[in-house]
């Protein structure tokens, strides 16, 4: 029989479940880890020597679960979806009451809101945790999002704290909610991570449609936005990756690469829950829809060879110092109003599901470890902190300030760029959003009038209250 001496086990040991694993074993934890491909258990054991000692491997789920204390925690670390419930499923009826499932994975919310039920029916625990920050943030330290009960994440805050990315000296972790909290709050910021990459992706191709630079010009520029107000994880290997060279043909590495984005969901979750919050999350759509019309490269071509008579005038985008910081401006400012729609998102969510969440806390769990790291985090921290009642961030003090600053910027790249026919989807979505909510008078008077035309939806009236059906000419 195996002793009990492992302080957590996990359950796939792909790109993250691995490093996971080691940067548990790392901090002094004793990790038993179980992997469909079970030599890779062992293996992780055995190629990292000194870390490894702490990794204990099973080469059955028996062994596995025999080999953890209890109560047993138990992180699986595998692909969203079915794999996650049936791996769930076989290993429950190893486990005894009062141990956790923990799905570290991404997943859709309204999954784990599913499996919290069914699995706390049964006398288990569940806990659903975003983890970000990729392969590196996982071995040395992600961003975690916990959701489920608040006495669960104590079992698990010890290690969780421990492993988690420290920006000065705080840990990157936080419990925020119950049940689909924290699976909820990893989808928006991966739907930000969409929106935030697009809307640098744009600002790439005016560099290169626009101006005419070169991948490497590019990247110096980038590095130096990374010394002010962009800087950010996302603009550091934005740097990294237009400098870098391909050995194969000695041509910048970007113009080898095939022009189709790929996606796992993440950012559709995003958007589909934005939706149905009634918020207008428009950048993190246009982040979404834009890979997948990149995703259809021969349609493109063939769209291509049919328009190749649209006259479009030059941009009169200017490489020089004033162009590239009006080029910085915009980017900033759109970035601004993508984070404003996410927090919206997030802040919806926290009202529709009594979640409580706190956004503030999320900001700072977000300034290390995960993919959309940055010091702007640091602002929305601040403005949520302030005092101020915070409706949306595009009404906090700090961002109408910078955001009245920036948007002349913004409106004039967008405009250049529609004159010139280089697609900009997120940025003109976060310039539209903005005309759109700083405007008291809208138009969607006419499409209620219109609604109560076709079906007598009715319509409420600016002079005075009540609901109203109005006898339109018939049509
Ligand atoms: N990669 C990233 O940057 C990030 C990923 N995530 C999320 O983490 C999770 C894991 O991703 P990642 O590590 O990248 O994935 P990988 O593809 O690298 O690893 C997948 C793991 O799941 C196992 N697995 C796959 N299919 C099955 C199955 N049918 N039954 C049992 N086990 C299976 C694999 O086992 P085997 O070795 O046998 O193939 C492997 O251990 C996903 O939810 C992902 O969205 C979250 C943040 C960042
Ligand atoms: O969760 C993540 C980072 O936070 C993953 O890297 C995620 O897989 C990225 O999404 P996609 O593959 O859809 O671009």
């Amino acid at each position: 029989m195996t002793e009990r001496t492992a302080d957590i086990g996990v359950v796939g040991l792909g790109t993250m479940g691995s490093n996971l694993a080691l940067n548990i074993a790392q901090k002094g934890f004793t990790v038993a880890v179980h992997n469909r491909t079970i030599a890779k258990s062992f293996a992780l054991r055995d190629d990292n020597p000194g870390i490894g000692d702490n990794v204990v491997p099973a080469d059955s789920l028996e062994d596995f679960v025999a080999s953890l204390k209890t109560p047993r925690l138990v992180l699986f670390m595998v692909p969203a979806g079915k794999i996650v419930d049936d791996e769930m499923a076989t290993i429950a009826p190893l486990l005894s009451a009062g141990d956790v499932m923990i799905d570290a994975g991404n997943a859709d919310f309204n999954d784990t809101i599913r499996r919290s039920k069914a699995v706390e029916e049964t006398g288990l625990q569940f806990v659903g945790m975003g983890v970000s920050g990729g392969e590196l943030g996982a071995r040395h330290g992600p961003s975690i999002m916990v959701g489920g009960a608040e006495a669960t994440y104590g079992l698990l805050s010890p290690i969780l704290t421990r492993i988690a990315a420290q920006y000065e000296g705080e840990p990157c972790v936080a419990w925020l909610g119950p049940d689909g909290a924290g699976h909820f709050v990893k989808t928006i910021h991966n739907g930000i991570e969409y929106a935030d990459m697009q809307m640098i992706a744009e600002i790439y191709g005016i560099m290169r449609d626009g101006i005419g630079l070169e991948p490497k010009a590019m990247a110096a520029i980038f590095e130096d936005w990374n010394t002010r107000g962009l800087s950010s994880y996302l603009i550091e290997i934005t740097a990294v990756t237009l400098a870098e060279t391909d050995p194969e043909t000695g041509k910048p590495m970007v113009d080898v690469i095939v022009d189709e984005a790929g996606q796992k969901g993440t950012g559709r979750w995003a958007v589909i829950e934005a939706q149905k919050l009634g918020v207008g999350a428009t950048t993190i759509e246009a982040a979404v829809s834009a890979r997948g019309v990149s995703s259809r490269r021969s349609e493109r071509a063939d769209a291509g060879a049919l328009y190749a008579g649209i006259a479009t005038q030059a941009g009169g985008f200017a490489g020089d110092a004033a162009g590239l910081a009006e080029l910085e401006e915009a980017l900033e400012t759109a970035k601004i109003i993508a984070y404003a729609q996410g927090y919206a998102t997030m802040a919806a969510a926290s009202q529709e599901f009594s979640w409580n969440l706190p956004l503030a806390e999320i900001a700072r769990i977000w300034r290390a470890g995960c993919i959309i790291r940055s010091r702007f985090l640091d602002d929305i921290a601040r403005a949520y902190d302030s005092g101020e009642t915070v409706v949306n961030l595009l009404q906090a003090t700090d961002f109408v300030a910078r955001v009245s600053a920036g948007q002349g910027a913004l409106r004039r790249i967008v405009a250049r760029a529609m004159l010139a026919g280089i697609p900009v989807p997120a940025l003109s979505a976060a310039l539209a959003y903005l005309d759109d909510y700083r405007r008291p008078r809208g138009t969607t008077n006419l499409t209620q009038a219109q609604r109560d035309l076709f079906g007598a939806h009715t319509f409420h009236r600016l002079d005075k209250d009540g609901v109203f059906h109005h006898q339109w000419p018939a049509v």
